[in-house]
């Protein structure tokens, strides 16, 4: 299938000389949740801006929906819809009037209907006659959503959508996210949360210093980079390892309390039979054992670091 946004060759270079995309080559499926994951400043919101026609780009072509962004900008806007991330409302204006007016905007004729169905389906039908100024934090960034859902757009940007959310929100954010994917539209979401990558994405993508490194089904990328971490609680506190199992990939923690074994998860070969013969001739006893799984944010901080 035809992907929804093709990005080939994109470059932006800012006036100050600064090359923020270099070279950018990224197809997005239709119907998937693709979290583009970066640390600060890797170029996130200068790509997304670049695909939403905020930004120009130096070179490159984008395509949304089969509509170039430079050539034929009404109708390949007209696809997208913006969460960006500042929360920026008209605080007298009642959330159904914001958001139609959002679908004005496009030149869309009005729908009650389907502001209706976008209000209901983000909760906010009860709060449909409020003033935005009335409404919490978490409400407005649904009123976001809603007013860029407003124009029927079959993708969906979300610029860091919980950022300095919290916890719970966070997770109610995320079920609404996987209610409109369900709901058929493509959502595309920066975010440094990797725990919200992990959580929601079908698909992870890696932007560090204006270049993709990495762009990966996430299971995938948990299967191929995930390591296993095996935690030894000592019975005795331990100084130093033992000289013969320096060349192990172990690691002393918690004052000599915790001993810890990275292993491949994948191998055959793990290596914790011949570990623990090892630490019984050297007299290291443990009173418990637990394994754990290398998580995403173990995977990222590595790849960002090797590119360092
Ligand atoms: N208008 C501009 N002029 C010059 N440089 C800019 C401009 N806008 C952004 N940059 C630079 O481009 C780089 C990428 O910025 P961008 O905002 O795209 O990063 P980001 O990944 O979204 O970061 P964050 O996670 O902090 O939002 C940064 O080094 C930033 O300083």
């Amino acid at each position: 299938m035809q992907p929804i946004i093709s990005i080939k060759n994109l470059n932006k270079v800012y006036s100050s000389g600064f090359k923020a995309l270099n070279n950018i080559n990224l197809d997005i499926n239709r119907g998937e949740i693709f979290a583009l994951l970066g640390p600060n400043g890797a170029g996130k919101t200068t790509l997304i801006g670049s695909i939403c026609g905020i930004v120009n780009p130096t070179d490159g072509e984008i395509l949304a929906d089969g509509h170039n962004i430079s050539t034929d900008f009404r109708k390949a806007r007209e696809k997208i819809g913006l969460v960006p991330q500042e929360l920026t409302t008209e605080a007298f204006e009642s959330v159904k009037a914001t958001v139609t007016f959002s679908r004005g905007l496009f030149g869309k004729p009005a729908d009650p209907a389907y502001i209706e169905k976008i209000l209901r389906q983000l909760s906010l039908w009860d709060k449909r006659d409020s003033k935005m100024m009335a409404l919490s934090g978490g409400m407005k960034r649904r009123v976001m959503i809603a007013k860029a859902l407003s124009h029927e757009p079959q993708i969906l940007f979300l610029d860091e959508p919980t950022a300095g959310v919290d916890v719970e929100l966070r997770r109610d954010m995320w079920d609404m996210v996987r209610g409109l994917r369900d709901n058929g539209a493509t959502i595309i979401l920066t975010t440094h949360y990797i725990e919200e990558a992990e959580e929601m994405a079908d698909r992870i993508g890696v932007i560090n210093k204006g270049e993709i490194i990495l762009v990966e089904e996430k299971s995938e990328l948990m299967h191929k980079l995930g390591k296993r971490q095996l935690t030894l609680h000592l019975q005795c506190p331990v100084q130093s390892i033992p000289e013969e199992l320096k060349h192990l990939p172990l690691e002393l923690i918690d004052d000599g309390n915790e001993l810890i074994y990275t292993f491949d998860a994948q191998s055959e070969h793990t290596g914790i039979a011949e570990l623990l013969k090892q630490l019984s001739q050297h007299g290291i006893d443990f009173k418990d054992l637990n394994s754990t799984q290398n998580s995403l944010e173990d995977i990222f901080v590595n790849l960002v670091k090797e590119q360092s």
